[in-house]
């Protein structure tokens, strides 16, 4: 048996929960095999909760490749609707909490407002559309569950906006960023420790959450910080979303509103640079170490 269950535990935000539950001393949570933890496997996940019997389970599992779920809708919608809805499911049946993990984009995005719990949603692309979907399934089979909503990870694990621009960055002398997306950059490193809080908080304030890192700049700004840091020496051209064509639509301004998170489990939120800083330490550590 198990406290805790992590469903994706080998994705981005699954390997920093693993990390900082090993640096927290907790041995009470369990990162089952995607194997053995398919999220659309209702079979083996009845087992897995069946064994466990877990007190809280967190869904990092997630169709999170925003361009190509436009022309790959029905299995977008499979893993991040009826996914989170399967274990929903199973959470109302065992007893157990849920916590899961969604995203700015389910925001149309297009004032410059901060985003609260409680404003409309709207999403512009089919991973927005299909994330919102897992919210609402969520929500109708269960009480118990913590939806928070986050935006722009990044860690030195999986592929993410900061990885990318470090690989660019080394083999390009100039890139065109854009500039009229804004939001903020969250460390999913900074997300798994607040994710494990609400875990070992004993607040059962269930409902909808906002986190991501302290402050909204552009993913142009974003880009010359990493390089900055990075100590990387190539040129950032700032440009129009108009001039980089993508498949998906993103939202021009979803910066979310922490409040309620913060007030609610008394979570401090480091600003943006800061874990930028400390996230290029670590992935500059595991480069000279290899
Ligand atoms: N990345 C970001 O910028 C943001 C992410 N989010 C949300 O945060 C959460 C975590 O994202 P992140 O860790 O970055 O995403 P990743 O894509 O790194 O991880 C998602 C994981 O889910 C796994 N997965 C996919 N399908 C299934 C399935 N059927 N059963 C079990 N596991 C499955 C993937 O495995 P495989 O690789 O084998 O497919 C992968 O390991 C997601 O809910 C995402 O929507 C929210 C805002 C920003
Ligand atoms: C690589 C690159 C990207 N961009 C832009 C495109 C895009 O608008 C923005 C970020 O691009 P990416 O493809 O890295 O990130 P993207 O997949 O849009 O990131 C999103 O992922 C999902 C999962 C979320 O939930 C969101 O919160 C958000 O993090 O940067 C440039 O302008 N220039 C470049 O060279």
């Amino acid at each position: 048996m198990s406290k805790i269950v992590v469903f994706g535990a080998s994705g981005q935000l699954g390997s920093c929960l693993k990390k900082v539950a090993a640096e927290r001393y907790f041995s009470d949570i369990a990162f089952p095999e995607e194997s053995a933890s398919n999220i659309l496997d209702l079979p083996s996940l009845e087992k897995l909760y069946d064994t466990e019997k877990p007190q809280f389970v967190i869904n990092c599992a997630a169709y999170t490749a925003v361009d190509k779920a436009e022309e790959d809708i029905e299995t977008a919608r499979k893993i991040n609707k009826e996914g989170a809805a399967n274990l929903a499911k199973l959470c109302q049946l065992y007893n157990s909490a849920l916590i899961h993990v969604s995203t700015d984009f389910v925001f149309k995005g297009d004032r410059p407002k901060l985003l609260s719990e409680d404003d409309e949603t709207d999403p512009i692309s089919v991973y927005g559309q299909t994330k919102l979907e897992g919210e609402l399934a969520i929500a109708e089979v269960t009480d118990k569950y913590f939806i928070i909503r986050t935006s722009w990870l990044y860690s030195e694990y999986g592929n993410n906006f900061v990885k990318t621009m470090q690989r660019l960055g080394r083999e390009r002398d100039e890139l065109k960023v854009i500039v009229d997306q804004v939001g903020t950059p969250t460390y999913a490193i900074d997300l798994a420790d607040a994710i494990l809080n609400i875990a070992f908080s004993g607040n059962d304030a269930y409902g909808t959450y906002h986190y991501s890192n302290e402050g909204a700049i552009s993913w142009y700004d974003f880009a010359k910080s990493i390089f900055e840091v990075s100590e990387i020496d190539t040129k950032v051209i700032p440009i129009p979303t108009s001039e980089y064509i993508t498949k998906a639509r993103r939202p021009a301004y979803s910066v979310l509103d922490k409040t309620k998170i913060k007030e609610t489990f008394k979570i401090e939120v480091p600003y943006w640079k800061d874990s930028l800083i400390s996230c290029i330490h670590k992935l500059n550590a595991l480069t000279n170490n290899s």
